[in-house]
């Protein structure tokens, strides 16, 4: 046999091996969890067996769900959960349907679940979950089938002192109600305490809502009064990518606290409009029409030219792997806070370090959410719930001193707020791990 005899491959090469896909969206975005923990680890002396523990998750489960079509096809996707530290408490991280979610990214998410609530000082672990459909294309009734099915699959590892899900991309309260009603009907018994990002009806939390954007607003108003020459909201202008559960709300408590929202985008397309935007117009066309393209206020702009705006705030809500090194030169921003996880490449974080550009880490800047699901959880725990007042009292309290503790970190040691977030978190969940003696 000679190599004549290969089939022609893709690339025009002759070989017995089929090309190997490019790296998924997920993959990259393991590689840059991996990268940021083995930073940390350097910066924490940890050896290496604690590196290579904390690198790999605690356990990774893959499920088929069959889906039911109305027109009675049976289509099967795929579905996982990802429990990756359990050294703090039960594990905790949302759920997202998306198309393009694979085990990759699950795993990603889920690491960087256990820092941010190790960084946050609430009692759990890290976990995620993902099911690889577009609910766009669902109707109501096959999307509860999915999440039924699927939680029926992850069943063995979920539950109050276990695993406890959450809404994150493409999911909801409704979608939160029927994992709390799948969950409740094997135990036999209500368990509201299974998931948080319930609806208030079941037991859902006042706050937990908006709680992920109420804690962007924070962690940019901390910024913007203590790295951009101390400056107030009044006038600032702000760029939103990502008009969903996170940047929809983010927009809006930003322009409640005087900032000038100037652009926002979906994935239908972004608007501009250099004097501000009337951010509840825009969410009442975007609730209307399903994107926020076609807003008449406003002038169309390319999705791209959105993070390259002249603004002085830039708050990436969308997904992973959106400023790049191709596009990171570009950014005009002074101050990135990532509403997304992980909306930053490592090769872009260099480059927008070297350019002054600085950046609030995706761990800290969007924990509002996760600390307000430790807030529902802690009430279903009791049985008693507090006022909207009080929740939003305690989540301000936790994210400003994470936020204190993560900026005088990094100014003592000369590190960016990503590195001292990471250390942080990273040496928090190390140090759980020593105290319990978990080396096998
Ligand atoms: N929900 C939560 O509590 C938390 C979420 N996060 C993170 O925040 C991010 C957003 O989550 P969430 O708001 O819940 O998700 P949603 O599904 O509610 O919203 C996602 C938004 O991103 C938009 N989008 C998708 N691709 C692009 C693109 N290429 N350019 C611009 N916009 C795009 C979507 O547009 P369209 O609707 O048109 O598809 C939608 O507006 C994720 O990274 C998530 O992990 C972090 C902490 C907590
Ligand atoms: O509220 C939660 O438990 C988790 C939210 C989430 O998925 C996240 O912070 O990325």
């Amino acid at each position: 046999m000679t190599v004549t005899d290969f089939p022609t491959t893709a690339s025009g090469v002759r070989s017995p091996i089929p090309d190997l896909p490019a790296p998924s969206a997920g993959e990259r975005a393991l590689a840059a969890a991996r990268f940021q923990l083995a930073e940390a680890s350097r910066f924490l002396g940890l050896d290496d067996g604690l590196h290579d523990m904390l690198a790999t998750p605690r356990r990774s489960l893959t499920v088929s769900v069959p889906v039911r079509r109305e027109d009675g096809r049976l289509e099967v996707v795929q579905g996982h959960r990802v429990q990756h530290n359990l050294s703090r408490g039960p594990a905790k991280g949302g759920i997202r349907f998306h198309p393009a979610t694979d085990l990759a990214e699950v795993t990603a998410l889920a690491m960087w679940m256990t820092w941010k609530c190790a960084l946050v000082g609430i009692p759990y672990g890290g976990a995620k979950g993902g099911v690889a459909v577009d609910p766009a294309t669902l109707t109501t009734r096959e999307l509860e089938r999915v999440t039924r099915r699927y939680v029926n699959e992850i069943l063995p590892l979920i539950g109050p002192e276990k695993d406890i899900p959450a809404p994150d991309v493409g999911t909801d309260e409704q979608t939160m109600a029927w994992i709390m009603d799948t969950y409740s009907a094997n135990a036999g018994y209500s368990v509201p305490g299974v998931v948080t990002g319930k609806p208030t009806a079941l037991g859902g939390s006042l706050g937990r809502a908006g709680a992920t954007s109420r804690g962007v607003q924070i962690a940019a108003l901390q910024a913007l009064a203590s790295t951009e020459g101390a400056r107030s909201p009044e006038g600032t202008a702000i760029a939103v990518q990502g008009f969903g559960k996170v940047g929809a709300l983010a927009a809006q408590y930003l322009a409640d606290a005087g900032c000038r929202v100037v652009a926002v985008s979906d994935a239908g397309g972004a608007v501009v409009r250099p004097s501000g935007l009337d951010v509840a117009a825009l969410r009442a066309h975007a609730a209307g029409t399903g994107s926020v393209h076609g807003y008449r206020d406003a002038d169309p702009l390319s999705r791209d030219e959105l993070l390259e705006l002249d603004v002085d705030v830039l708050v990436p809500a969308a997904l992973e792997g959106m400023i790049t090194a191709d596009n990171a030169p570009r950014v005009r921003a002074r101050l990135v806070v990532e509403g997304a996880n992980g909306p930053t490449t490592p090769e872009a974080d260099l480059i927008l370090a070297g350019n002054g550009v600085t950046v609030v880490p995706d761990i800290l800047a969007n924990a509002g959410g996760v600390i307000v699901s430790y807030l529902e959880w802690v009430q279903n725990t009791q049985a008693y719930s507090w006022s909207a007042g009080e929740v939003e009292v305690k989540l301000r309290d936790l994210m400003e001193n994470a936020y204190r503790a993560v900026a005088d970190l990094a100014a003592e040691r000369d590190l960016t707020l990503r590195q001292a977030a990471h250390a942080i978190g990273v040496g928090r969940v190390a140090e759980a791990h020593r105290m319990r003696g978990l080396y096998p």
